[in-house]
């Protein structure tokens, strides 16, 4: 059994807040759009598929609760809504695909004859629901398929090595995970030598929840820091196996943007010779863009780099 990062029924939905986590496991209610992009702006949600997820079912549940008597307030809500939500945080691309799938999805409902707002509003409902079990397929699709990847280019019987970066597992998706889902796979697999996964500073995804979703399912790993991974690639027996990550956003030309300190990594397994692969569904894909350059970059206060729950821990700037 993995950690959920939200519990969904219609009507209800509550989030993990992975703020306190790995000291607090803590589901806190989200009844609304606002109440959503707070939550994913704050980071008590986070990842890029869990973003998009935690979104949409945030609508869907004010939606439940509040629903619209009429049909074109019940589109202006919703439009204004999705914009909210896709504004929350600007690099991870599912959200906003979510948003102009569901628009899409809705104008055309919205052209059937006779349809009710109360159809429609229903119709929004549902198609919320259904990125939960689609997220939770593709990545178990993504994790089989990642592993078989990686055994056939270890060359060798028995378990494989993996390094990874940030969270890409229950606590970013809907379940399973993405590179943690890779992870996941061969562990079941019987594959599964030792996981590697970095703290990755600053918000610490990797200590506080990589480490924690490792530790919670008893698969073999070690928690290194960033400044530990060249080391770790040198003297740890990678061999081939892989460094395992997952993306925020991946582009025409294939450019991936994925949390800080994944770049190094790149530099680091090329160096060292060691497979580099990006684990992600078709909702982080975005093929509007033409290369990595036009994605936007978040850039977020400089207390997440300078505070640890609330202790300072560099000197404050001038
Ligand atoms: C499968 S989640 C992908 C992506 O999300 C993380 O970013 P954040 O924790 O800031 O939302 C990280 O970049 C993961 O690789």
């Amino acid at each position: 059994m993995s950690l959920e990062s939200l519990r969904y029924s219609r009507g209800s939905l509550q989030v993990l807040n992975q703020l306190l986590l790995p000291q607090l496991s803590q589901y806190d209610p989200v009844t609304g759009v606002r109440d959503g992009a707070d939550a994913i702006r704050t980071m008590k949600v986070r990842g890029a598929p869990a973003i998009a997820i935690v979104g949409s079912l945030s609508l869907a549940v004010e939606l439940t609760s509040s629903p619209p008597q009429q049909t074109a307030d019940l589109l202006a809500f919703v439009r204004e809504s999705l914009a909210l939500l896709v504004g929350a945080r600007p690099t991870a691309v599912n959200m906003k695909k979510a948003a102009d799938e569901l628009s899409a999805f809705l104008a055309e409902e919205a052209e059937k004859p006779g349809v009710t707002a109360q159809e429609l509003t229903d119709s929004v409902i549902r198609w919320a629901e259904s990125l939960l079990e689609k997220d939770v397929k593709d990545n178990r699709m993504i994790g089989d398929l990642g592993a078989q990847h990686i055994l056939q280019t270890a060359g060798a019987p028995g378990g494989v090595v993996i390094m990874t970066h940030c969270n890409t597992g229950s606590l970013a998706t809907a379940g399973y995970g993405t590179a943690l889902g890779v992870v996941r796979s061969l562990q079941a697999m019987g594959r599964l030598s030792h996981v590697f996964c970095t703290e990755t500073r600053p918000y610490n995804q990797g200590s506080r929840l990589t480490a924690y979703e490792l530790v919670y399912e008893k698969i073999p790993a070690t928690l290194i820091t960033d400044s530990m991974a060249a080391v770790t690639m040198r003297e740890r027996q990678f061999s081939p196996p892989a460094v395992v990550v997952g993306a925020d956003r991946v582009v025409a030309n294939g450019d991936t943007a994925n949390k800080v300190g994944t770049y190094q990594l790149a530099v680091l397994a090329k160096h060292h010779g060691i497979p580099f692969c990006v684990a992600a569904p078709s909702t982080s894909c975005d093929l509007s863009l033409p290369t990595g350059g036009s994605i936007v970059i978040e850039e977020r206060p400089g207390q997440e780099l300078t505070d640890i729950n609330g202790v300072r821990v560099a000197a404050p700037a001038h």
